[in-house]
């Protein structure tokens, strides 16, 4: 078991910075995604942490061990790491068989032969591909070749494993199925797992803890709960949740936060207060609702029906947004949307979440 510290973590190429000044703790046996949209740095995290990339200054310890130093230029070799990585290409050896290619992490570690033999037939139960241990990868699936992949990875018994998007070449039933398993071999094994993805369903379904980045740097790092009840940013409040929050912008005036020149919530005094969020659920659709709503599509969802649109006059509009709603509403049709008297959470101009403790009064 390893906990994992990140301190000011920092990696550029030339003038750009793929990853700014990242301080995560993670803890032992977590299992953290690293989640966010393309460019933002997940990989570049992923690959320092492997030792496949350098830093250009801050630090990675496991516990107490400095593997990275960026500002001393150490960068303690893969192998020496004591970890497994999965990758989202299989990179199986084609020449071997499932057996050998499970087999061979073992013998390099210098594994007895029995003892390797008894821990590949172990490993290969556990992922219930027993009947692919003689087939070569060229006689296997994709989803076979990642099972193989992933026993490989997990035979030696790393404390920390690394996965860089391992279903992403999956169709959708495999990834769902492989997630799960992916899931169970992680509780089972107590390694301390980081894994990247843009996919917050993938992400929200398997972490532990999240760490959500835009732009190199760090939204919020925190528990699936966490993030989703109390989301330190904007931009983590829309990147989550199915549908994620509503976020409406908003304008301070007279004491209120007005969205297309309707008041739609009381002010938290000393803040300059931007948006507003609400949940999904609490936007009602109502023909005598304060806030225009035009219909763009309507899905059937789990006895409710999720209802996209966009909100407010023309001049406001900016993105679409995603309501529940128990009744079915006609797409094209244009009708209103009630807003409960107070917003979950505001943000700033700078994105980040206004705290507004209870109990302290509104200028309203
Ligand atoms: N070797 C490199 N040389 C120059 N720039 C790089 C290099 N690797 C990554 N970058 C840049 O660093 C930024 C972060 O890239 P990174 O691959 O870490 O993002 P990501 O979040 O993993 O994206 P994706 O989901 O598309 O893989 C990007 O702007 C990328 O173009």
């Amino acid at each position: 078991m390893t906990r994992i510290h990140l301190d000011s973590l920092t990696k550029r190429f030339g003038p750009q910075v793929a990853v700014d000044d990242v301080t995560i703790d993670i803890p032992s046996g977590a299992f953290t995604v690293l989640l966010g949209p393309s460019g933002c740095g997940k990989t570049t995290t992923l690959r320092m942490l492997a030792g496949l990339e350098d830093a250009t200054s801050g630090t990675i310890r496991f516990d107490e061990r400095v593997v990275v130093d960026g500002d001393r230029g150490v960068t303690v070799p893969a192998a020496r790491r004591g970890l497994g990585m999965v990758f989202q290409s299989y990179a199986l050896w084609p020449h071997m068989t499932a057996r050998q290619n499970v087999a061979w992490p073992l013998q390099v570690n210098g594994w007895s032969r029995s003892a390797r033999e008894d821990r590949v037939a172990e490993v290969l139960r556990s992922l219930e591909i027993e009947e692919l241990a003689d087939r070569t990868p060229a006689e296997m699936s994709g989803g076979q070749q990642q099972r193989v992949a992933i026993a490989r990875t997990i035979a030696p018994g790393p404390d920390v494993v690394l996965f860089d998007e391992p279903l992403s070449n999956l169709d959708a039933r495999l990834r769902v199925e492989t997630r799960a398993e992916l899931g169970r071999l992680h509780r089972e094994s107590g390694a301390t797992s980081v894994y990247v993805t843009h996919d917050q369903v993938e992400a929200l379904a398997l972490a532990t803890h999240i760490a959500v980045m835009k732009d190199g740097r760090l939204e919020q790092f925190g528990t699936p709960q966490e993030l989703l009840e109390r989301p330190a940013t904007e931009f983590v409040a829309a990147f989550l949740g199915s549908p994620p929050a509503v976020l409406l912008p908003g304008r301070p005036e007279s004491g209120s936060l007005t969205f297309g020149g309707v008041p739609i919530a009381p002010l938290p005094a000393g803040a300059d207060v931007r948006s507003a969020m609400y949940r999904p659920e609490e936007l009602a659709i109502d023909a005598d609702g304060t806030i225009e709503f035009d219909v763009v599509e309507c899905t059937p969802s789990a006895g409710r029906h999720l209802v996209t649109g966009f909100a407010g006059p023309g001049d406001v509009r900016r993105d679409r947004l995603t309501v529940v709603s128990t009744t079915r509403v006609e797409p094209g049709s244009s009708t209103r949307l009630r807003l409960p008297p107070r917003p979950e959470a505001y943000f700033d101009a700078d994105g980040n979440r206004v705290e507004v403790r209870e109990g302290v009064s509104l200028e309203a």
